[in-house]
């Protein structure tokens, strides 16, 4: 398949359509199994999980509810690092089966500062599913419960994911080419 330019870089095909549809399936119906005779109330976090979230809800089977919120990051504003807030986050989450949807977690950051919030609504269970892992730059501890895959350190795109806003709108997932 034919390399991409977002801004001034190339990217090459990573993950197929094919393979994440495959892969996001099987994703889906481990929860479905792991969730069976429950209701899930899933949290997809924008912008990047946008598609990931379309896809994965139209292959699950038990009684699922989404809320799309986005997570504003405050750097500076304590020693410890960034505070994070949810904004579009209405529901109480006290006594419900919470399902976090991400495309990827890098270096753990986004959730590690987030998932104490949510801790906070004393939800009845929480999990995460992310789409992508890049194991080898997380630094920050982030339990995740169901990963699609465990990927290089190499910036991606496509799929949802951007480089500098755009690249969100292919069906596969590309990774910077060698030499770009
Ligand atoms: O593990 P981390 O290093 O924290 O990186 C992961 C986060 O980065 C991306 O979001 P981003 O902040 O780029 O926003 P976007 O989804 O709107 O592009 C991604 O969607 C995750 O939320
Ligand atoms: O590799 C990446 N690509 C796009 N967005 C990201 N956010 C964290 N890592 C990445």
């Amino acid at each position: 398949m034919a390399d991409i330019t977002v801004h001034d870089k190339r990217f090459s095909v990573y993950l197929s359509e094919t393979a994440l549809q495959k892969r996001i399936k099987e994703l889906a119906d481990a929860v479905n199994a792991d969730y069976a005779g429950e209701k899930v109330y899933f949290l997809a976090i924008l912008n990047g999980s946008f598609m990931f979230a379309a896809d994965f809800f139209k292959y699950l089977t038990i009684d699922s509810e989404i809320c799309f919120i986005k997570l504003a990051s405050y750097k500076g504003l304590k020693s410890s690092g960034a505070v994070t807030t949810a904004i579009g986050l209405e529901e109480d989450l006290h006594g419900k089966h919470v399902v976090i949807l991400e495309d990827i977690i890098d270096t753990g950051k986004t959730l590690h500062y987030f998932l104490p919030q949510l801790q906070h609504q004393q939800p009845r269970s929480l999990k995460i599913v992310a789409l992508l892992h890049k194991a080898e730059m997380t630094t920050y501890e982030v339990p995740i419960d169901y990963t699609g895959f465990v990927i290089p350190n190499k910036f991606v795109v496509g799929y949802g994911l951007d480089y500098d806003g755009l690249g969100r709108n292919y069906k596969d997932i590309y990774q910077l080419a060698e030499g770009s």
